[in-house]
């Protein structure tokens, strides 16, 4: 071959060389592009098309738990009540039973012996609307068996309802009976609902991002409400008018942009009624009542997550808040040293993660502060936050400002009027009138001699021991009548009634 034909074939080879690397820069895109578009459509709608031949039904799940198993699902509630009804558990073989009747001392015996049942684990149920049949099963996925030891979000079972139904169906379901089912729970929920009172004193959900359980519940049945309790008149109206404002003030909390949350601040000594208050609040507004024993939670994420997982129409109480924790201005902590705390609450692989477990609290001021109405505070709604103390003077400014704590209400030792309500309450209508010269002692002793003794007290005096003190109320009041002699002399031996400044510290007196 002459040189010719060899610089020929040198020159082609190049070309074919760079022609090749061209189209499989083209091809890789024209797949990426095109062919890639061209067999995702064709082959996964033929393939779709096939499996709707082969199986025509569709599912959805409802999982127990959403957000990353941060909040318990809405819509699982609304399904697991919607079957608790007739249509949810007809020809179910296995149910599952649950107390839903009333605890309150006044339900009938029907009323308190009635089970809530549902369809257990791996049964299925049909349900048919209009014309369209569908299937509901309960399932669980099993823990996996490989979890860390340490790690409850892996060893739980994750619950969920599945609901089948035909293709054809699909807008149908989706849409109006879907809609049917989230309805009808909803009612079924109100229906059975037995008011609760949560506490976090409980082990569980204290792990790794496990959020089941962070609260424990007993059925909520205080005796006490507003006509039971002997305060001011008028400010018992005040607070009943300021607690209808803040149940029907939906649109109002809207329109202003406001979270539809209220503090209160209930403040006063010992036995004066704080605690009995709360009580009186979530019976009136017919509420659950969530008690945080905030010694218990130990990091503001802590405090967090018990946050999140409050539901709606609930009254959250911190009782004794000044005992709780460290929050006076002086031993407030420094931005840095915040920050510090901050970091340590969100490492999950803290290596002092045990240690910290046993440790006391270390939820912070500004924790407490962004509680209440930070980011976080407006997940949920209709809420209020009750706060109680000893010593008012004891808590930071910050933490009971207008906005945190909208509404300030002092609770007072028994003055007369209170007198009379409790004796009428503890011994009948006309005690005043038939016992008038002891009542007038009483008066004289509360009013002008200004003896202070909390209800708590008198109501303990007031209180029949004996089957003839039912017989004749006398007794009941001459005890009274001796507790607040009694009283009245340690006052007046004791150095003057103790000064309190505005930190809660008793002040000496001034001696000349
Ligand atoms: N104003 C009141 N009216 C009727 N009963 C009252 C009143 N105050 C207290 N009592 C009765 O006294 C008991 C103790 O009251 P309560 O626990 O509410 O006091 P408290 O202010 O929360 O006290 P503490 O500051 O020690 O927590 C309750 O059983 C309650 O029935
Ligand atoms: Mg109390």
């Amino acid at each position: 071959m002459d040189d010719n034909v060899l610089s020929w074939f040198g020159q082609a080879s190049v070309v074919v060389s760079v022609l090749a690397v061209c189209w499989t820069m083209i091809w890789q895109n024209l797949q990426h592009i095109h062919l890639q578009q061209f067999f995702a459509r064709n082959f996964n709608r033929r393939a779709r098309r096939l499996a709707a031949v082969v199986d025509p039904y569709l599912s959805v799940t409802f999982e127990e738990y959403e957000g990353g198993r941060i909040k318990s699902s809405e819509a699982f509630d609304e399904v697991k009540s919607y079957l608790t009804t007739a249509t949810g558990t007809a020809g179910v073989r296995h149910l599952r039973a649950e107390c839903g009747g009333s605890s309150r001392r006044d339900a009938s015996a029907a009323d308190k012996d009635k089970l809530v049942l549902s369809m257990a684990k791996g049964e299925e149920v049909a349900d048919v609307f209009e014309g369209a049949t569908v299937w509901w099963s309960a399932a669980a996925v099993a823990p996996r068996q490989d979890a860390v030891p340490w790690s409850r979000a892996a060893r739980a079972e994750r619950r969920f309802f599945r609901l089948d139904f035909h293709e054809k169906d699909r807008d149908l379901v989706l849409g109006e009976y879907l809609t049917h089912v989230r309805r009808k729970g909803r009612e079924v929920m109100a229906k059975n609902r037995q008011r609760r009172l949560y506490t976090n004193i409980s082990r569980e959900g204290y792990d790794d991002g496990f959020y089941r359980d962070v609260w424990t519940h007993v059925p909520f049945d205080h005796p006490k409400t507003f006509d039971k309790l002997a305060m001011d008149p008028a400010k018992k109206k005040d607070i009943i008018a300021d607690l209808d404002m803040f149940r029907n003030g939906k649109e109002y909390h809207e329109r202003v942009g406001k979270p539809w949350k209220r503090g209160y601040l209930l403040h006063g000594p010992p036995g004066t009624g704080k605690s009995t208050m709360v009580a009186a609040m979530a019976n009136y507004l017919k509420y659950d009542v969530y008690d945080f024993e905030l010694t218990s939670v130990k990091t503001n994420t802590e405090l967090r997550k018990l946050l999140i997982e409050t539901k709606s129409k609930s009254i959250m109480v911190f009782e004794d808040i000044d005992c709780s924790l460290d929050l006076t201005t002086s031993k407030r902590k420094t931005a840095k040293e915040e920050e510090a705390d901050r970091e340590k609450d969100d490492d999950p692989l803290r290596p002092d993660k045990k240690a910290a477990a046993t440790k006391q609290s270390s939820v912070t001021l500004s924790g407490l502060l962004n509680f209440i109405d930070g980011l976080w505070s407006a997940c949920g709604e209709e809420r209020l936050i009750v706060f109680t103390t000893n010593h008012v003077g004891k808590l930071d400014p910050a933490l009971i400002r207008t906005g945190r704590m909208d509404k300030k209400i002092e609770m007072s030792y028994c003055d007369f009027e209170s007198f009379k309500f409790l004796a009428r309450m503890h011994l009948g209508d006309d005690v005043v009138e038939a016992h008038r010269d002891r009542c007038d002692r009483v008066r004289a002793l509360l009013e002008d001699e200004e003896v202070n003794m909390a209800p708590v007290d008198v109501g303990e005096h007031l209180t029949p021991k004996s089957p003839d003190e039912l017989e004749d109320f006398g007794p009941c009041l001459d005890r009274l009548v001796d507790a607040l002699e009694k009283a009245k002399e340690e006052a007046t031996r004791s150095p003057g009634p103790q000064q309190v400044d505005e930190q809660g510290i008793v002040k000496e007196d001034d001696k000349e």
